[in-house]
């Protein structure tokens, strides 16, 4: 039994993974249950004080860990980077797990945390490359900080356009975000010649809220990422 560990900007997410497949588990609940693991597979774009935690007690009793990094090559999948070091491992394992989940295929892969990220692979295994947007927190919060009369509250509502301040922000971020997508989507069905819309994936924290608004279809896969450490 592997515990995974996907080490964020904002947090740390964990999953145990076995024969049967892969389970979200909490940060008490690996550290309940570290006894159990035979091995620790991590990656890390933060440096985080919690991951280091867990890798001391690796250290500790003797488990075997392992950080996944980007690499030019994975599993025949390569990168588009020039220099593919400086590609996020968090986006490195995103396009790790749909050229698992779905050989072949073109795909969009989103992923909606503190920063969102969208990275293309095309049915050749090739990483094209993406786009680094800041998140919708973020996007939020950046012009309050700087705009004294923009402000939000408690539960902002979508519109179509908005009727209130905070309601004039959510709105436009979202959409912010999802025009993003849909142009990545467009981008790669004219490199087909129309004929092919992309897969498109989407994960992280805001996955879903950007799902609810984006046309056409979609996959929501929570556990990508963990999927990704799981070829590891
Ligand atoms: N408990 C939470 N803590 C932080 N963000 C949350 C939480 N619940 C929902 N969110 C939303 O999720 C987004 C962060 O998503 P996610 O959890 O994927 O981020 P993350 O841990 O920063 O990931 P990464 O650092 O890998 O991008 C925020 O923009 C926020 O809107
Ligand atoms: C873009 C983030 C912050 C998204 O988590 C992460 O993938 C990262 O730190 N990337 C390094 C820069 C890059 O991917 O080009
Ligand atoms: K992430």
């Amino acid at each position: 039994m592997k515990l995974l560990i996907d080490s964020g900007n904002t947090r740390c997410k964990y999953a145990v993974a076995d024969e049967t497949g892969i389970q979200l588990v909490s940060h008490d609940q690996a550290l309940k249950q570290f006894n159990l693991f035979d091995a620790v597979i991590y990656s890390d774009v933060s440096n985080s004080k919690e991951l280091n935690d867990f890798l001391v007690l690796a250290k500790e009793q003797g488990v075997t860990a392992k950080e996944v990094v980007t690499e030019q090559q994975s599993f025949g999948v390569v990168s588009g980077y020039n220099d593919f070091k400086t590609l996020g491992v968090d986006r490195w394992l995103g396009v790790l797990a749909v050229d698992l989940l779905f050989p072949n295929q073109v795909c969009v892969v989103v992923d909606a945390g503190t920063a969102i990220t969208v990275d293309v692979i095309d049915h050749q295994k090739q990483h094209l490359g993406g786009w680094i947007v800041p998140g919708l927190h973020l996007m939020e919060q950046s012009i309050i900080d700087r705009a004294p009369k923009v402000f939000s509250n408690e539960a902002p509502i979508l519109e179509p356009f908005g009727t209130s301040t905070p309601n004039a922000l959510r709105s436009g971020v979202i959409n912010m975000a999802t025009g993003t997508v849909e142009k990545a989507i467009r981008l790669c069905s004219d490199m087909n010649n129309g004929s092919v819309r992309p897969k498109v994936i989407l994960t992280g924290g805001d996955a879903a809220l950007i799902g609810q608004n984006l046309e056409g279809e979609f996959e929501l896969i929570d556990n990508l990422i963990f999927v990704g450490l799981n070829r590891f």
